[in-house]
């Protein structure tokens, strides 16, 4: 095969990619007590993608996350949502870009307590002065299950509920990116099961770009791919993961650590 065709196959490198990152390095504190948490990980999340991020406690996921979602700084590297690259905007642009371009999820719901579930989905387009698309909040509404339950506020609503609004909360602005932090950590498995369902149903039947991080096998088989950081660098990677094969994976890493 020529270069010349070798290059046509090579897609190009900004089309199809809701965020990366490139040799992202992040060090917490400094000296003898600094720690590397991220060290040059380069990933790339393509649109309509379910990733899951998994590794040891402490491996950096979590870090990966705030970092790729503009939450946290970082020592170098890059970081784009889009073709935007974050270390080019100042603190306003960045604030504008998490509303506008980046849903999240974490595990402790997050909802403001005295609005109602329906005022809690919009809350994201009400700071941001935008109507909501009448049709798309229908959509994501039904397709959460929440229908019966707009008038409610957190406090009247199962946690299972809860996090369902706020995943509904995350799709109705229609980010390019959805990242989601132990989503399920507070969930009972069924629960669970239902907010990785809509998850799932978000990116196949939407089109949304998800990245969780995840301890949990169950969790990872829902997405389509798994990537695995060890020691602040990406270890590994899976495709189609099912629970077990994640689990013989993690099994793998933890007996090749005990003999390193
Ligand atoms: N604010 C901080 N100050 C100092 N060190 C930190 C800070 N936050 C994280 N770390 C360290 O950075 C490393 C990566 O942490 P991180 O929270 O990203 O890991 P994690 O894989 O998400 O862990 P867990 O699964 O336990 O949540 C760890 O060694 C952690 O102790």
């Amino acid at each position: 095969m020529t270069a010349e065709s070798l290059d046509t196959l090579t897609p190009h490198p900004t089309i199809g990619i809701a965020a990366a990152t490139t040799d992202l390095s992040k060090v917490y504190g400094s000296g003898d007590t600094s720690v590397v948490a991220l060290d040059r990980v380069s990933i790339a999340f393509r649109e309509g993608e379910f990733t899951a991020i998994m590794g040891p406690s402490g491996s950096g996921k979590s870090t990966l996350m705030h970092c790729a979602a503009g939450l946290d700084s970082f020592n170098s590297g890059s970081v784009r949502i889009g073709t935007t690259e974050l270390g080019t905007l100042n603190d306003r642009q960045l604030t504008q870009l998490r509303r506008d371009r980046i849903g999240f999820i974490f595990q402790a719901f997050n909802l403001m307590p005295t609005l109602t579930a329906l005022e809690n989905i919009t809350l994201p387009l009400t700071i941001a002065g935008r109507r909501p698309d009448r049709q798309w909040l229908d959509r994501v509404v039904t397709m959460v299950g929440l229908s019966e339950r707009l008038d409610h506020r957190p406090g009247q609503l199962s946690g299972g509920q809860q996090q369902r609004v706020a995943v509904a909360r995350a799709l109705v602005s229609r980010p390019a990116i959805i990242f989601g932090d132990e989503p399920t950590g507070n969930l009972d498995s069924r629960a669970g099961a239902e907010v990785l369902g809509f998850l799932r149903d978000s990116v196949r039947e939407l089109g949304q770009t998800v990245v969780v991080v995840t301890h949990d096998p169950v969790a990872a088989g829902y997405a389509d791919r798994v990537v695995f950081l060890a020691d602040g660098r990406l270890v590994d990677e899976m495709a189609h993961p099912t629970p077990d094969r994640v689990l013989d994976r993690m099994k793998a890493f933890d007996a090749r650590s005990r003999t390193s």
